[in-house]
């Protein structure tokens, strides 16, 4: 008789080991929806039905006995009777995540092909029914030559059949074991497949789909460049689709300009109108289709399941700049506004992966910067094809969004090594279902963001323009002056403009970036108003804001602008928000710092840059 006392645990990570080891023995092994919970061995007593009782050892999971890991180290060593001070076991409990059964039965071949007394805990069965499968343990157990018990850790279901089953396979003599020929790992691949199909009994269509579209759109080589496409197409339908309906919108608001100068007589409230509300907010309120375009593709991807699917992709990158997927979702949110996504950095838990997402946050480019980008694109990149379906336009501003990733990517690469140098911690993140979006919802989602955006334009950018104007139209100029020279605005703006004028700035445009820090879009509305007062006769006040762009900036002046609102020292309430959740001054002013250092840098490089290249 050789009855045998120590029992493992062995299996992939996730696959539920830590809750069966804790449900067989009483212990509070830390569990959690994550791979790498435990790194570290752990025992424990097992009570048989016999009465007896063995040791059972819960490991960390392991995808290999060819390890990489200390903690798959830890697991190896255990198994193989090297760990010292540990009995070599005599029996391994196989744990399998039913409703990943291909991907965990390569290692547990691996395991069973060592030809020592093993069982298989076939864990998780209630998820795999959830997705709409049906396995069949007999069959399972056929395939691999051992017994197999359907459990479900959590809510302790078959607990008694598996300990039922380890009781036996002690009892069994390792000798009478059949030595098992190794295999390799692409021929234990290749078997993982053809026995998990074999023991499917039924699988849905739906998960069939799903699984489907999970190899390519999570594929490690095809993923990322998906993503990319996707976001790409985006950006040229912002642009293809919107121009027709901003069109539209603009010479609507030149045509009540128009009817305003036409009807009423010159005085103040007259200019206040033109010159300020219709040329100042109205430059900004024309971008509302292409807003709506925008949102309603993120509300797509968010309600398809496609965004969370986004975030494994972004994972892997993020994960070699030394930040945890954990972070994508407060990164994504930030491309509506960095207010919210500097919020949902809470639900990170390591203090310093929380604040490296909080200083580059504001590089995810806001939908604030949308008019920006989209009024300067309009005036000086020229509306053509660069191949087939691609419009310079449209790649122009995906450009602009992508250095703004690479921006953060490099910050957060040179933030992790000094003033937030941690551990990354690992991703956490279960994948839904993918759905079709319902249209209401969508529908609703779309009303609240335009919403948003023209509650912005009729509160704090219908202010700042106000503000704005008085400051440009006081005191009035002599005859010959230009206004804007004339005005305090002017005064303000000769007083900072020396700053940026070694990066191509104009006098203008340094006085939008004023007002522009409490609200981006004010850039635009602050551009609108500053021509719309300067110029002389009124046609020229109705005139598009892009024209007026068109005719008065070189092409490196324009470009050293966009180059400076990819890293735009952020707007008021961001700095904030910052505060109140780094509960400080010192890192919101450190944020302000390197923004404004590297727009500063940035800008000034695109302007050279692109006048040395005689642009
Ligand atoms: N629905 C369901 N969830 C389970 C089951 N077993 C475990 N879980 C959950 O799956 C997750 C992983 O469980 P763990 O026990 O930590 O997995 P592990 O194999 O120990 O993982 P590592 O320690 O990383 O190797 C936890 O969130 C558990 O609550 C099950 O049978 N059904
Ligand atoms: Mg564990």
């Amino acid at each position: 008789m050789s009855t045998a006392t120590t029992a493992a645990l062995v299996g992939n990570p996730n696959a539920g080991k830590s809750a069966l080891f804790n449900a067989l023995t009483g212990a509070r092994q830390k569990i959690a929806n994550y791979p790498g919970v435990t790194v570290e061995r752990k025992a424990g007593k097992l009570a048989l039905p016999s009465g007896e009782s063995i040791e059972l050892i819960d490991l960390p999971g392991s995808y290999s006995f060819d390890t990489t890991s200390p903690d798959e180290e830890v697991t190896r060593k255990v198994v193989m009777g090297e760990q010292e001070g540990q009995a070599q076991p005599d029996l391994l409990v196989v744990v399998l995540d039913a409703a990943n059964l291909q991907q965990h039965l390569v290692f547990a071949q691996e395991v069973i092909a060592l030809g020592r007394p093993t069982i298989i805990a076939l864990n998780m069965v209630d998820l795999a029914e959830r997705d709409g499968l049906t396995l069949d343990p007999a069959a399972l157990a056929g395939a691999l030559g051992v017994p197999v018990v359907s459990t479900v850790a959590v809510r302790r279901k078959g607990l008694a059949e598996l300990t039922a089953a380890i009781e036996a396979a002690a009892e069994q003599d390792p000798a009478a074991i059949d030595a098992r020929p190794s295999v390799t790992l692409p021929e234990r691949r290749l078997a993982a497949r053809n026995i998990a199909k074999a023991a499917t009994l039924a699988e849905s269509t739906e998960r069939r789909i799903n699984s489907g579209l999970d190899r390519i759109l999570l594929h490690p080589w095809l993923g990322p460049p998906i993503l990319f496409l996707l976001l790409f197409v985006i950006f040229q339908a912002v642009f293809a689709w919107a121009s027709p309906f901003a069109d539209g919108l603009e010479a609507g608001v030149g045509a009540v300009s128009d009817w305003v100068s036409a009807t009423f007589a010159e005085s103040f409230f007259r200019d206040l109108i033109t010159e300020g509300l219709l040329a100042g907010v109205g430059s900004v309120v024309v971008f509302l289709p292409q807003i709506i375009i925008l949102f309603a593709f993120i509300l797509v991807m968010e309600a398809t399941g496609y965004m969370a699917r986004a975030a494994f992709v972004m994972d892997r990158l993020m994960a070699s700049v030394g930040l945890s997927g954990r972070s994508f979702i407060p990164l994504l949110s930030s491309f509506a506004c960095a207010i919210p996504g500097i919020m949902a950095t809470r639900s990170i838990a390591d203090p310093k992966d929380r604040l490296t997402t909080i200083l580059i946050a504001p590089l995810m480019t806001c939908s604030a910067r949308l008019p920006v980008y989209l009024v300067i694109i309009g005036a000086v990149i020229p509306q053509r094809q660069v191949a087939p379906l691609i419009g310079l336009q449209g790649l122009v501003m995906f450009l602009l969004y992508v250095a703004g990733i690479v921006g953060a990517v490099i910050v957060a690469f040179a933030l992790r090594r000094t003033v937030t140098a941690g551990q990354a911690s690992g991703f956490i993140m279960e994948l839904p279902r993918y759905q079709m979006p319902n249209l209401k919802d969508l529908l609703i989602g779309l009303w609240q963001r335009a919403w948003v955006f023209l509650r912005r334009a009729g509160t704090i950018i219908f202010a700042a323009t106000v503000v704005l104007w008085l400051l440009l139209s006081f005191p009035r100029a002599e005859i010959g002056e230009s206004q804007l020279d004339a005005s305090y605005a002017g005064q303000i703006s000769a007083a900072i403009h020396p700053a940026f004028e070694p990066i191509g700035f104009n006098q203008e445009m340094t006085l939008a970036l004023v007002p522009a820090m409490a609200a981006r879009e004010v850039a635009v509305a602050s551009l609108a108003t500053t021509y719309a007062v300067e110029s002389e006769d009124e046609e020229a006040t109705e005139e598009a804001l892009r024209e007026q762009i068109a005719a008065r900036w070189s092409l490196p002046t324009a470009l050293a602008f966009l180059a400076w609102f990819v890293f735009a020292p952020q707007c008021i309430s961001t700095i904030a928000v910052a505060r109140r959740e780094t509960n400080g001054w010192k890192w919101p002013i450190f944020m302000l710092t390197y923004l404004f250092v590297l727009a500063y840098v940035f800008a000034g490089a695109t302007y050279w840059l692109a006048v040395w290249a005689g642009l």
